[in-house]
């Protein structure tokens, strides 16, 4: 004899009644094949967090199997586009009518991408911590960028207090009116002539972007690229001394404060298409046991809260 399933997000009473903002589900893996200019489309092992609202304040609940089938779909039919992202939350919403009039889906992953090394034309994989997230309400939809940026920041204030060191040290050890070339040049080369370094420490910058409204193709190399050219200090993938020294010379001529490494990235999205921008600047001190920190925001109306 077949009885049929009871299904109760139809059938039973909700033990509270109102609606909700966002249902769905967190943390569910993904593999996925990323589709962006200039890149290879890449596969990639993801988590995606699923939600859509929930309007209908005596619903049970939301059909959380018809989320996951449909980001089931995006992983092996088709590759992660803005257009196949939509597609998704369209279909988050169309599988939820009467309960739902909008879907949000957010995707985590590593992108592993080839970086030139700095002079020495090698090459190796950095990885970039990348997050999609998308939203659409009432027929809108509005997709945000986001990844992680690892640079090196140099403190300006430390690199002033070594070079006043090693003035010092020079006056003296050259007291004489004159001095000898060659005598100045050996002495530089020593621990003793250059006998204080700056601290610098591993900074990251989250940055956040949403995307203009006609995106087609996601372009995540130009965005990550655009703030390594701007902060000049990317940390490195393939190194030999070669490249080592071209690291500490670029250090060097890019002494930098967390509020220099934010202000220079506002400057940078200022004049982009991205609708909206966040940027969190984290200086992981090695002076201090605590970090240094700078927010920066668009701030356009309903824009991001720094
Ligand atoms: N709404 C909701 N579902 C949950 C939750 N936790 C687990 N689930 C399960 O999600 C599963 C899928 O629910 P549905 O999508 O409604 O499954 P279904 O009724 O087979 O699918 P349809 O026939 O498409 O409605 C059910 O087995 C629920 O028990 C929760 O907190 N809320």
């Amino acid at each position: 004899m077949h009885t049929t399933m009871p299904d109760i997000a139809h059938s039973a009473d909700a033990l509270q009644t109102g609606k909700l903002d966002w249902v769905g589900m967190g943390n569910i893996e993904l593999p996925l094949l990323f589709t962006s200019k200039g890149l290879s489309d890449t596969h990639v092992t993801a988590k995606a967090d699923a939600f859509v609202n929930l309007q209908k304040e005596d619903a049970k609940g939301i059909h959380m199997s018809r989320l996951f089938l449909a980001l089931d779909t995006l992983s092996c039919e088709q590759s992660l586009t803005p257009k196949t992202l939509t597609q998704v939350l369209d279909s988050f919403i169309s599988s939820h009518q009467d309960l739902s009039n909008a879907a949000k889906v957010s995707i985590t992953f590593e992108l592993p991408l080839r970086r030139p090394s700095l002079l020495s034309k090698k090459q190796g994989w950095k990885s970039y911590p990348i997050t999609i997230t998308a939203i659409l309400v009432d027929g809108v939809a509005q997709i945000e960028l986001g990844v992680d940026v690892t640079y090196s920041s140099t403190c300006p204030c430390s690199a002033a207090l070594a070079r006043q060191l090693i003035q010092n040290a020079f006056a003296d050890k050259f007291q004489q009116a004159t001095v000898d070339t060659e005598q100045v040049h050996a002495w530089l080369g020593t621990t003793e002539g250059v006998l204080a370094t700056p601290h610098s420490q591993r900074s990251i910058a989250n940055i956040k972007v949403l995307l203009p409204a006609d995106s087609e193709e996601f372009d995540i190399l130009a965005l990550i690229d655009q703030v390594e050219d701007e902060l000049k200090t990317p940390v490195q993938a393939a190194v030999k001394r070669e490249d080592e020294q071209e690291f500490a010379r670029l250090n060097g001529q890019n002494l930098m404060f967390c509020e220099d490494a934010a202000r220079k990235l506002k400057a940078l999205f200022e004049h982009t298409a991205y609708q909206d921008f966040y940027i969190k600047i984290n200086h992981y001190e090695s002076l201090h046991a605590h970090d240094a920190v700078a927010y920066a925001v668009k701030g356009i109306e309903n824009g991001y809260k720094a």
